[in-house]
């Protein structure tokens, strides 16, 4: 079928838009923005599988693409997932925690959840899916292990880890681990451990084929291609996503894995950001809509451009009381008040829209 092919996973298809977001932005954002912020969930933004009772929902989906692709879709659709249950999720922060735990079961679990995508995954093997893999966690791994919750997650964010990239290692998959961002591992001292760490679990995972290298920028909102640095990367040459993977990419490759990049743009189209640190990752001020998704990026390492975190959605609740309360979502720079991580955030989709580059019009 259409679903095996050599070199950029994004070539020779196009990606699909669910119908989740839009029917986010046509129920919250169409009353005050008009009919024209329906362009936005025609956008193709990644579904995230964020519970194990959302994998049914990956079903339908891909049923959905291969219906319209057997009508005869003019380049044939692709299934954008992001894998996010890791038992002791998010174990720097407090804003996205997951269902499993470690300490009850939580590596059983999330082996069950990713059997559950990997059946998906064959069934539907007329169907390309690039996938990525985990936000945050591995990225944790590198700068994080101070942290008691990352310290005590390593072994199993390791062991999940391999497990998923060798269950889901199937020719219509490709796979992007998370790798952070500029801000984040792309400070010079994060930056030789982290090529260490990727290039060590490719080869401990045998060289999947299916692991095609690393999504940065999920969630986040560093430019791609800046002409000048925002304020807050002072002391960091990699001020962009385009440093970043450029910086990245050679190192690994001497580490034998010559990886391939996607950044997620969603959120990046307002340079520099409202942010007052580069830390500040929590729906921050002063964002915009991003390029739009394509693979047609002038560089031969990155993959295609991408909307992995739906704007709109969430990063953190602002609630003090709340049991996912993250103090960086009641920060000087972070959009109050917000309600819980993953659900709609009318503001925010509104700051992103009217910030858009390019703009919806
Ligand atoms: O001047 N210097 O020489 C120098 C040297 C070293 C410096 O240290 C670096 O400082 C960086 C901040 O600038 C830190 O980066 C932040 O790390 C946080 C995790 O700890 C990330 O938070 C995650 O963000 C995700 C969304 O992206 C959320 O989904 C997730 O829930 C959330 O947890 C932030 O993005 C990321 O920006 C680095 O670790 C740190 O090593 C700094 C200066
Ligand atoms: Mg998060």
């Amino acid at each position: 079928g259409t679903a095996t092919w050599s070199g950029n996973p994004y070539s020779g298809v196009q990606m699909w838009a669910n119908p989740y977001y839009a029917s986010e932005v046509s129920a919250y954002a169409v009353p005050t923005l008009g009919a024209v912020a329906n362009q936005v969930g025609k956008v193709p933004s990644y579904m995230w599988l964020d519970t194990r009772s959302k994998v049914p929902l990956m079903a339908e989906y891909l049923a959905q693409i291969r219906k319209e692709n057997q009508a005869g879709a003019s380049l044939p659709k692709a299934g954008l997932f992001v894998v996010y249950d890791l038992p002791d999720r998010d174990c720097a922060a407090a804003a996205s925690n997951g269902e499993f735990a470690i300490a009850d079961g939580g590596v059983a679990k999330y082996k069950e959840y990713i059997d559950a995508i990997a059946e998906l995954v064959e069934e539907y093997s007329d169907v390309r899916m690039p996938l990525v893999i985990e936000p945050d966690s591995l990225a944790n791994m590198v700068t994080n292990l101070n942290v008691a919750k990352c310290a005590g997650a390593q072994a199993a964010y390791h062991e999940c880890t391999l497990y998923a990239i060798s269950k889901l290692n199937k020719p219509n998959v490709a796979m992007y681990l998370d790798a952070g961002h500029a801000g984040w591992l792309g400070w010079p001292a994060n930056l030789t451990p982290a090529a260490q760490m990727y290039a060590q679990l490719y080869k401990d995972a045998g060289s999947p084929k299916a692991l095609r290298g690393l999504a940065t920028n999920i969630a986040n909102y560093n430019g791609w291609n800046l002409t000048s640095a925002p304020s807050y990367t002072q002391g960091n040459a990699n001020y962009d996503e385009k440093h970043y993977i450029e910086a990245f990419q050679p190192l690994l490759k001497a580490q034998g894995w010559d990886a391939h990049f996607i950044t997620d743009t969603g959120r990046s189209g307002k340079q520099p950001t409202g942010q007052t640190e580069w830390g500040h990752w929590c729906n921050a001020l002063g964002t915009g809509f991003g390029l739009r998704p394509s693979a047609n990026t002038g560089s031969d390492i990155l993959d295609a451009f991408v909307w992995v975190k739906p704007g709109g959605e969430c990063d953190g609740t602002s609630d003090t009381t709340a049991a996912r309360y993250d103090f960086h979502c009641g920060l000087e720079d972070a959009m109050k008040p917000a309600p819980e991580a993953g659900t709609w955030f009318e503001a925010y989709f509104e700051q992103l829209f009217k910030n858009a580059n390019p703009p919806f019009q």
